[in-house]
């Protein structure tokens, strides 16, 4: 195995505490960093290798590759877990609620996570529904590993501890601080696989930007979040299995009952345009719905609302419409709503009202 050149982060080395020549300066916030690990905390053998290992580098080597940080905030760091997103679990979602919940009750200010890009929609909008603070928690991530040319971790995580220390970020619900901009965890998708201006907002646009610590916010998310949210994760252990669909011409409907089969709670379309599916995969769904399986009409376009009844009659199937969020986003709204028994005209609320 080739051992990693860390050219924009210090090497990893064993935890500590980080210190913070402010620390007992009470005009600066307290900020705790969450590390899940991600490409942020990525490292190559070389600059310039496109290839490399995600969650390599320590919440302590990070944050000493952005010194100025110290500035704005007394920085604490937690290392909550070191995988590449694609390995994000409901139990380590589970496990960075909890602690927020924690930390923003008692003297912490802000919390920013650090978390591979991949999985980022998913972690934030669980957050952004879990978490009962109006404290700013904000995830970043990179695209580049801390090892590559223009690695863009340490700003990124520069701008996201400015925007956690910021009073002005409070109620914003969860937040997503990379490359310059501030998204709401409700509105931002992933849409480039490598580059650095991978999230966008397209449907509700961004809520401000950050730009080497000064923040400007122009909106408040337009949904429920927060201390307003319905949902909890206390003293939850394992979450309901909702799985995803993917529709495409000539569909047949054995993706759908081998979800039922295999003991979902929920089914998610991809569906095609407005939430659409050939007749096949509806009565698939007709299927599914009448043994009590929730299924939720979302779409495998980019943006868009997924409409109630546009082309399809909704109360026929059974079915929900999931407005504007996408599956993944879907996924994980169905997967908490379905902790507590709920007739089909709450679910659809429920995609109306987060
Ligand atoms: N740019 C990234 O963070 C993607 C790398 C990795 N697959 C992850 O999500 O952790």
């Amino acid at each position: 195995q080739t051992k990693p050149v860390l050219a924009s982060f210090a090497p990893a080395g064993g935890t500590k505490t980080i210190k913070s020549p402010s620390i007992n300066k009470p005009a600066l916030p307290n900020v705790v960093i969450l590390a899940t690990g991600g490409t942020i905390a990525g490292a190559a053998a070389s600059g310039t290798q496109a290839g490399y290992t995600s969650g390599q580098v320590t919440i302590d080597a990070m944050v000493d590759a952005v010194p100025d940080a110290k500035k704005l905030a007394n920085i604490k760091g937690e290392q909550i877990s070191n995988v590449g997103s694609q390995d994000m679990s409901f139990e380590i979602m589970l496990k960075l609620a909890n602690r927020i919940n924690e930390l923003t009750k008692s003297g912490t200010d802000g919390v920013v996570i650090t978390h591979g890009t991949d999985t980022m929609e998913e972690t934030a909008y669980f957050l952004n529904l879990v978490v009962k603070t109006d404290k700013p928690v904000v995830l970043v991530g990179s695209m580049r590993p801390s090892t590559a040319m223009s690695a863009d971790g340490p700003l990124n995580l520069y701008n996201a501890i400015s925007v956690a220390a910021d009073p002005e970020a409070k109620n914003h619900g969860v937040m997503l601080v990379m490359n310059d901009w501030i998204h709401s965890a409700q509105s931002f998708v992933k849409v480039s696989t490598t580059a650095v201006q991978t999230f966008m907002s397209p449907m509700r646009g961004i809520m401000g930007t950050s730009n080497y610590g000064k923040n400007e916010f122009y909106r408040v998310p337009h949904k429920k979040f927060g201390n307003k949210s319905e949902f909890s994760v206390d003293g939850v252990k394992t979450l309901p299995r909702v799985d995803i669909v993917y529709g495409y011409v000539d569909m047949d409907g054995e993706m759908i009952d081998a979800a039922v089969k295999n003991k979902a709670k929920g089914i998610v379309i991809a569906g095609l345009g407005n939430g659409n599916m050939t007749k096949a995969a509806l009565e698939a769904v007709k299927r599914a719905t009448k043994k009590g399986v929730v299924v939720v009409r979302s779409t495998r376009v980019g943006t868009g609302d997924v409409g109630r009844d546009v082309e399809i009659k909704d109360a026929e199937y059974g079915t929900i419409a999931s407005h504007e969020l996408n599956p993944q986003k879907s996924r994980i709204l169905l997967t908490l709503a379905l902790l507590k028994n709920r007739k089909p005209e709450d679910l659809q609320r429920l995609f109306e009202e987060y």
